[in-house]
């Protein structure tokens, strides 16, 4: 560890023994004076041989606290290289807990090269150690980051801040750019003096991207132009977007907390959203027209989806509905399929839409074994109007015929007009079967009655042929066939009748 500063042996222990080393120097100068001085003055034998005695066993004295003091320096020593060694210890110990800090951690000079990097900052970075030691910090920092930290760098030597945390980018080895909350810190020395930076990091690069991500999809969500509703798992409106008010006329406050059926128009039965939910549980998600009010009163047609949002646990959260309104594109198509099903004079079914009608009562009296009759109706003499009262007038009678006709049948019959002046009608639902009598002696007396066109009273008639499915036929072509083959009976018996096939 670079910081370690070794246990200093104990200066005093030293300081004793010199001091001692030299108090006994002294003496025994002192006593080679006097042994001096006494072979060349008064001294005696006696004295000289006291004073070497004396000295002999000072000097053994000293000479055993000289050997004590040195057995203790050694002690000293021993326990001054236990010091150390347990000191390397915990200096290994506190690398180790650094080097596997699970967050990056960095020490800079002030010049800002790398003096210590742990393993979670080479990760994050994915520089080694030692490729790491020719990088700085701000090498590493994207281009787009770089003045802010250099800014806080200096704001750390220059201002009285501790420490300052930021969220900075990084470009990565491999080019990639990495996320990291960085607090970085300033070491200074005794006299104020900086000498290190530290810094701790984190790798936020996901929450970053997330983050992202939401950013995103609240644009999204604010700037669709489709309208969004976000309910909970109980379907309680939690949020709604711009464009939702736009369409639907509330405000998010008129709604949150409610349920979507605030929306509903009644124009779509219980059955109907049943099989929306019954659809949702099962496949979580869920599309198709929906007709809805506006604040306004106004209904209107949305296409709607609705996808189920589940937790890990596949527990529904959230629902969401994205709608846009498409009522000009359903009127749109329902005037095509208007204009591809009906007579734009009588409004009645035209041929088409006959056919089909033709066809599917002819399956649903084949399940259910019922009898249905099919009615072949020509106007008796039409041309005449035409041609004394004009074309116009033909029209207005067009129209009268379509009337009566429909007055005299059910609602689930079906009139239609097949062009010029031939009509159809579809007779189901004939438990009793003199019921196709009673209708067709209807028709023929209502139509034989006068029309009023302007301020003229015109008489016309009508020739029908009938057949019944399945006695006489039962295909559609048969039928048709049959029909108009038993009205041309009609007309060649004297018109305004009716007329069975094949009777
Ligand atoms: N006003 C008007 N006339 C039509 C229209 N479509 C066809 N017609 C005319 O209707 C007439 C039908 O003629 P027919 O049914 O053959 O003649 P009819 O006079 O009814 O003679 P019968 O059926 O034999 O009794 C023709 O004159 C057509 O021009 C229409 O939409 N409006």
């Amino acid at each position: 560890m670079m910081y370690s500063k070794k246990v200093a042996p104990d200066s005093m222990t030293f300081e004793a023994l010199a001091e001692e080393n030299r108090r006994l120097r002294k003496i025994i100068d002192a006593l080679m004076d006097r042994v001096e001085y006494g072979e060349a003055g008064e001294s005696s034998a006696y004295g000289v041989f006291q004073s070497t005695v004396m000295l002999e066993n000072l000097v053994r004295l000293r000479t055993h606290e000289l050997e004590a003091a040195l057995e203790r320096n050694e002690k000293i020593g021993r326990d001054l290289q236990h010091a150390n060694e347990k000191l390397a210890q915990s200096e290994d110990g506190f690398r180790n807990i650094v080097d596997n800090a699970p967050i990056g951690m960095s020490v800079m000079d002030t010049s800002y090269h790398f003096a210590l990097v742990n393993r979670a900052f080479c990760n994050i970075v994915g520089y080694t150690s030692d490729e790491l030691k020719n990088l700085t910090p701000l090498t590493l920092t994207h281009p787009d980051d770089l003045a802010l930290s250099l800014d806080n760098f200096e704001r750390l030597i220059t201002e009285d801040i501790s420490s300052y945390q930021i969220e900075k980018r990084y470009i990565r080895k491999d080019g990639e750019v990495v996320w990291v909350q960085l607090t970085t810190s300033l070491l200074r020395d005794t006299q104020g003096q900086p000498i290190h930076f530290v810094a701790q990091m984190q790798d936020i690069t996901e929450r970053r991207r997330s983050e992202e991500q939401l950013r995103l999809a609240a644009t999204i969500y604010n700037s669709s132009n489709e309208a969004m509703m976000i309910t909970d798992a109980q379907n309680t409106i939690v949020a709604t977007n711009p464009a939702f008010t736009a369409l639907t006329g509330y405000a998010a406050d008129d709604v949150l907390g409610k349920n979507p059926s605030v929306l509903s128009s009644g124009k779509q039965d219980k059955q109907f959203y049943q099989a929306m939910w019954e659809t949702l549980a099962q496949h979580h998600y869920w599309e198709g027209d929906v007709w809805n009010r506006k604040k306004s009163g106004e209904v209107y047609a949305e296409w709607l989806s609705i996808s189920a949002v589940q937790d890990d646990d596949g527990q529904v959260q959230n629902y969401v509905a994205l709608f846009t309104d498409i009522t000009e594109q359903k009127q749109a198509a329902d005037l095509i399929w208007k204009h591809a099903n009906y007579d734009a004079l009588t409004q009645l079914p035209n041929r088409r839409l006959f056919r089909d009608r033709l066809e599917q009562g002819v399956k649903k009296a084949e399940r259910n074994g019922d009898v249905l009759a099919l009615l072949f109706i020509d106007l008796d003499h039409f041309k005449e109007v035409n041609d004394t009262l004009g074309h116009q007038a033909g029209d207005d009678l067009l129209v009268q015929v379509a009337n009566r006709i429909t007055s005299e049948v059910r609602a689930s019959d079906t009139v239609a007009r097949l062009g010029g002046d031939e009509f159809t009608v579809i007779l189901t639902d004939l438990a009793d079967a003199s019921r196709i009598d009673r209708v067709a002696q209807a028709l023929v007396d209502s139509l034989a009655k006068p029309f009023q066109l302007g301020n003229q009273e015109v008489h016309v008639s009508a020739s029908i042929g009938i057949i019944v499915y399945p006695d006489d036929a039962r295909d559609v072509h048969s039928l048709l066939k049959g029909a108009d083959k038993a009205m041309y009976r009609s007309k060649s018996e004297g018109r305004n009748r009716f007329t069975y096939f094949g009777r």
